[in-house]
C-alpha cells in the first residue's frame, strides 16, 4: 500500500536527539543511503533509490560519503528534493548557488552554536596570550616552566573581531568581563543594540589596531584567505590571532611565515585549511595553541544543533518554509548565477 508520507533522505546520523528525530516518523519516511562514497552515492541516486524525497538532513561527517554538495551532486539528486537541512553553522561544504539553481532551499544552524564556540574562542585567546601551550607541554615533559616566556594580560588589550555575528557577539560579552576593548569589522555596520559597545572600524583599521584578532566570519569565496601575507604586514608586531571559524579564511602558509618572523607572536586555532591535516609549521611551533575542531564538541550543544536541524525538517514539511534559511537564500531567490562582486568581508553568521 502506498503511503502519503513525505520522504526524508538522511545524510549522516543523529547521535543525541533520538526522541525528536523519531517524531519525524509520524509525518515522514526516512531513507538511508547505502553508498559509502561519492561515486556510489551518485549511482544510487541515479538508480532511483532516493526518488520522491522532499527533504535531506545532513551532517559534516556525511561529506565522507557524498563529497561536497556541488553542481555535480545536486544534478544527480531527484528533482523532488526541495529542502536541505544542514546540521552546523558553517555550510562551506555546500554550494548555495548550485542549490539555488536546482530550486533547493538550504538551512543551517545559527545561534545554537554560539555559546560553545565563543567559550572555546575565549579559551584560545587566553591560552595564546598567556603561553599556556608551552607551559602545559613542558610540564608533561617533566620541565617545570622551562623556556616558557611570560605572557600578556587580556585586560586593556584591543580585540578585533572580524565578523561580529552570533559567535562574535557572544565572544564580545565574554571578553567584556576581561576588560578588553572590542573593535569589529563587518561588511555593513550593525545597529547600536547589536554592536553593544563594540566600535565599528574598517578592515585595515582592524588589522592595524588590534592586539588580538579573532576570526568569526563564515568561509565563502569572498572570505577565503582574507588574511594572507599583505594583511599580516599591516598588523601590529606581536599580534595574537585566534580562529574558530574555518581554516581557509586564513592563508596557513602565510601564517606560519608570520609566526616565524615574530609578526604574529602566538595564535590559537580550532580550525585548519585541510582538516584533519595540520600544517607542520603549526604543529612544530610551541607558541601555537591547537585544538582539533572542538568548537561545538559538547553534549548539550550537539543535541541543540540536531534539534535545530530537525526543526527545519518539521517546518519544511508542515509549512513549506525553513526556520533558518541560509543568508544567500533568505530573501527572494533568483535562480540566475549571483553577480555579486568579491567583497572584503562577507556577512557574519546571523544571530536571530
Ligand atoms: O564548525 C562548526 C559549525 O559550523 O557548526
Amino acid at each position: 500500500m502506498s503511503s502519503n508520507k513525505k520522504k526524508i533522505l538522511a545524510l549522516g546520523e543523529i547521535i543525541h536527539a533520538h526522541t525528536y528525530w523519531n517524531s519525524l516518523n509520524d509525518i515522514a519516511e526516512i531513507i538511508i543511503p547505502k553508498a559509502r562514497g561519492r561515486a556510489e552515492f551518485i549511482e544510487e541516486s541515479k538508480s532511483g533509490a532516493f526518488d520522491g524525497v522532499l527533504c535531506a538532513y545532513r551532517t559534516f561527517p556525511s561529506e565522507a560519503i557524498t563529497g561536497r554538495i556541488d553542481e555535480e551532486l545536486v544534478s544527480a539528486l531527484p528533482k523532488s528534493l526541495k529542502f536541505l537541512c544542514h546540521n552546523g553553522a558553517g555550510y562551506d561544504q555546500i554550494d548555495p548557488e548550485a542549490c539555488t539553481r536546482h530550486d533547493i532551499r538550504v538551512s543551517n544552524v545559527p545561534t545554537a552554536v554560539d555559546d560553545a564556540t565563543a567559550d572555546l574562542n575565549l579559551f584560545l585567546i587566553i591560552g595564546a596570550l598567556r603561553n599556556l601551550n608551552q607551559g602545559m607541554f613542558q610540564l608533561r615533559q617533566g620541565n617545570w616552566l622551562k623556556d616558557v616566556p611570560l605572557g600578556h594580560d587580556p585586560e586593556g588589550k584591543i580585540l578585533g573581531i572580524l565578523g561580529l555575528g552570533g559567535i562574535g557577539r557572544t565572544l564580545k560579552k565574554r571578553t567584556d568581563a576581561f576588560d578588553m576593548k572590542v573593535i569589529y569589522h563587518n561588511r555593513r555596520r550593525l545597529s547600536p543594540d547589536l554592536e553593544d559597545g563594540a566600535e565599528y572600524v574598517s578592515f585595515d583599521e582592524l588589522l592595524s589596531r588590534s592586539d588580538v584578532i579573532s576570526l568569526n566570519l563564515p568561509l565563502n569565496s569572498a572570505t577565503r584567505h582574507i588574511l594572507s601575507t599583505k594583511e599580516f604586514s599591516k598588523m601590529k608586531d606581536g599580534v595574537v590571532i585566534v580562529n574558530t571559524a574555518r581554516g581557509a579564511v586564513m592563508d596557513e602558509d602565510a601564517l606560519v611565515q608570520a609566526l616565524a618572523s615574530g609578526k604574529v607572536r602566538s595564535c590559537g586555532l580550532d580550525v585548519y585549511e585541510e582538516e584533519p591535516k595540520v600544517h607542520p609549521g603549526l604543529l612544530s611551533n610551541p607558541s601555537v595553541m591547537l585544538i582539533p575542531h572542538m568548537g561545538t564538541h559538547c553534549h548539550e550543544t550537539r543535541e541543540a544543533m540536531e534539534c535545530w536541524a530537525i526543526d527545519n525538517l518539521h517546518s519544511a514539511i508542515s509549512t513549506g518554509k525553513l526556520k533558518s534559511p541560509i543568508p544567500e537564500q533568505a530573501g527572494p531567490v533568483s535562480k540566475s548565477k549571483s553577480q555579486r562582486s568579491r567583497i572584503k568581508v562577507a556577512e557574519p553568521e546571523r544571530n536571530e
